[in-house]
């Protein structure tokens, strides 16, 4: 899959639903370069939802109200981008993966080939993509399941493969494992991962912090509508503000403060549990990956089941 790359640079965005009397989002700036990904955190109410779909275009075109400073993907101006050319570049993957199936389709292959079809792509091309998205999400086994009748983890991965098959180069991802039991979540993130490793540039909002610690280039902070913090996640996590604002904190941040308070010295600033063993001198996981990254990286040579990047260790 050839997915070109892509930036989203949000500048000074301030916006108000339709009849609401203050601002959801107030002057809000990020940019997320091509093939990283960066995580939205923040209290709850904070806009993190209103700003992916402004990201994504339904802010404003399908929630009216208004918008002033620039959302650009790809170059695209958001708010003035034709809709249909908005789909080809940004994907996006909700909360609620029931939400995200189009209900017409009696099987997850046809589901997969759904938007292709819409699209116009040639038929013996979407067999290609359907058959390519369907092993890298490892659902082959669910293609001729119905999309209703999959567990709530089986869904999300059909979402997430929807989104694989189109190609987008932009991924707006918001809560994509609140549903979702620890295996499930961890499968989810593998794609993700893999995604970003592909070149996709993504938007996530995710709740867990230690996956937010382990899988984002950049985290932002966002309280009453405004960007409060942002940097990478060491930086973030390590700054006391960020819980002031109400953002929550990975376990092994949360751990390491506790025994620093009975008198354990935990040297460095672990953001994983890995990490944060590591760094009490226990097993980490062997030698997969590097304390840094909490072990992501498979032992196979790959991640996510893509090929790592050149020079990667
Ligand atoms: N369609 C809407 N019309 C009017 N106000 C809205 C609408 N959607 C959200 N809001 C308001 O915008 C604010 C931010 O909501 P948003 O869902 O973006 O926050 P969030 O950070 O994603 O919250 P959570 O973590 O609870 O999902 C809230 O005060 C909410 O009530």
């Amino acid at each position: 899959m050839g997915a070109v790359s892509a930036t989203v640079e949000v500048t000074d965005l301030t916006y108000t639903y339709p009849g609401a009397d203050e601002a959801t989002l107030r002057g809000v700036s990020l940019t997320v370069e091509p093939g990283t990904l960066c995580a939205v955190i923040g209290p709850n109410g904070a806009g993190k939802t209103t700003l992916c779909n402004a990201i994504r275009g339904f802010v404003p075109h399908f929630y009216k109200g208004e918008l002033s400073g620039t959302v650009r993907v790809a170059g695209q101006d958001v708010p003035a981008a034709d809709e249909d050319e908005l789909a080809r570049t940004v994907g996006y993957v909700f909360q609620n993966p029931f939400t995200q199936m189009s209900g017409i389709t009696d099987t997850v292959y046809d589901e997969l080939a759904f938007g292709l079809g819409n699209l116009g792509v040639p038929a013996l091309q979407i067999r290609e993509r359907v058959e390519e998205a369907l092993e890298r999400a490892r659902i082959g086994d669910l293609r001729d399941r119905h999309p209703f009748q999959l567990s709530g983890g089986q869904q999300q991965r059909v979402a997430l493969a929807s989104v694989l098959v189109m190609d987008q180069p932009v991924l707006v991802i918001d809560e994509p494992t609140s549903q979702l039991d620890p295996r499930s979540t961890e499968d989810v993130f593998e794609l993700v991962a893999a995604m970003k490793e592909a070149g996709r540039t993504v938007v996530l909002v995710e709740h867990k912090m230690s996956l937010v610690a382990e899988h984002a280039d950049q985290v932002v902070v966002l309280d009453a509508g405004e960007v409060v913090l942002g940097g990478t996640p060491h930086e973030v996590f390590t700054d006391p503000r960020t819980a002031a604002h109400g953002a929550l904190l990975p376990e092994a941040v949360e751990l390491a403060a506790a025994l620093r308070t009975r008198g354990v010295d935990v040297p460095g600033a672990p953001l994983t549990v890995a990490a944060l063993a590591a760094a009490l001198g226990g097993a980490a996981g062997g030698t997969a990956g590097s304390a840094a990254d909490g072990g992501a990286h498979r032992d196979d040579g790959t991640v996510g089941g893509l090929p790592r990047r050149a020079g990667e260790a």
